[in-house]
């Protein structure tokens, strides 16, 4: 089915779309967050396929000119890139739980430790995938410097300890409750076993987290979606 052909029959039947591709380290943040919320229900996925290239043909990249997935359309037509904007926005839908923050304390540092998952952590495993492999294959990695990209694995190692370190003194990644911070985490953490990008032994603390990660309904759930190619 092409993409036009699943907006049509999507818009039809669902309040809300995303457009996605069901094993991806980005969409599983968004999907993990609609878990979380019990929001699963009012979206219809639409299956954007990264391995031929779609996500970079015309069609898509009206709907996303960065050409990445996920993204949200709503009822009326808006488009919402982003991963942390779309969790932003969701998370406004109803009060529990509430992923962002309640107050503006929490709100400043939840952003900022999910922005520095993205920079220190998750991105640069996206860079490193893309440019220190085959990543998505020639179709779609036009340029590649495997230099830069296995730069950025170093770095995305060192991000690793980074969360470590913060990880032996709090039990979530921006305090003492899960957030989208720990989501991005997580983001980092799929995306680096899905490259084999080995989380070092010693770092007891982010293994440590993970594993209490894997208990969470939300990833249980969003674990079973991608055995079933949902
Ligand atoms: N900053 C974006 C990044 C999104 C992103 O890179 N998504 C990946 C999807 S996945 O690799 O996680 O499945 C993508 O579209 N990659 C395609 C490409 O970079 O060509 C966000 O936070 O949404």
């Amino acid at each position: 089915m092409t993409i036009a052909s699943q907006q049509a029959d999507a818009s039809a039947i669902s309040p809300m779309k995303i457009y996605d591709w069901f094993d991806g380290p980005y969409p599983a943040r968004v999907r993990i967050a609609l878990a979380e919320k019990g929001l699963l229900p009012k979206i219809d996925f639409v299956s954007v396929n990264l391995w031929t290239g779609e996500h970079k043909e015309p069609d898509f990249l009206a709907i996303n000119y960065s050409g990445t997935l996920p993204v949200l359309e709503l009822k009326d037509g808006t488009l919402i890139a982003e991963c942390t904007a779309i969790t932003q926005y969701l998370d406004t839908l109803d009060g529990n739980p509430t992923l962002t923050g309640e107050t503006p304390l929490e709100k400043g540092i939840i952003h900022m430790m999910t922005k520095r998952a993205e920079i220190e952590f998750l991105d640069a495993v996206s860079v490193y995938f893309h440019h220190a492999t085959p990543g998505l294959g020639p179709k779609v990695e036009l340029y590649q410097n495997a230099e830069w990209g296995t730069k950025m694995g170093e770095k995305a190692v060192r991000g690793m300890r980074y969360f470590d370190h913060l990880l032996k003194s709090r039990p979530f990644v921006a305090g003492d409750k899960f957030s989208m911070a720990d989501i991005a985490v997580l983001g980092g953490m799929i995306f680096a076993s899905l490259v084999k990008l080995p989380v070092p032994e010693d770092c007891v603390a982010l293994k440590a987290w993970h594993a209490k990660m894997q208990e969470r309904s939300s990833v249980q759930i969003w674990r079973a979606m991608v055995e079933q190619g949902a």
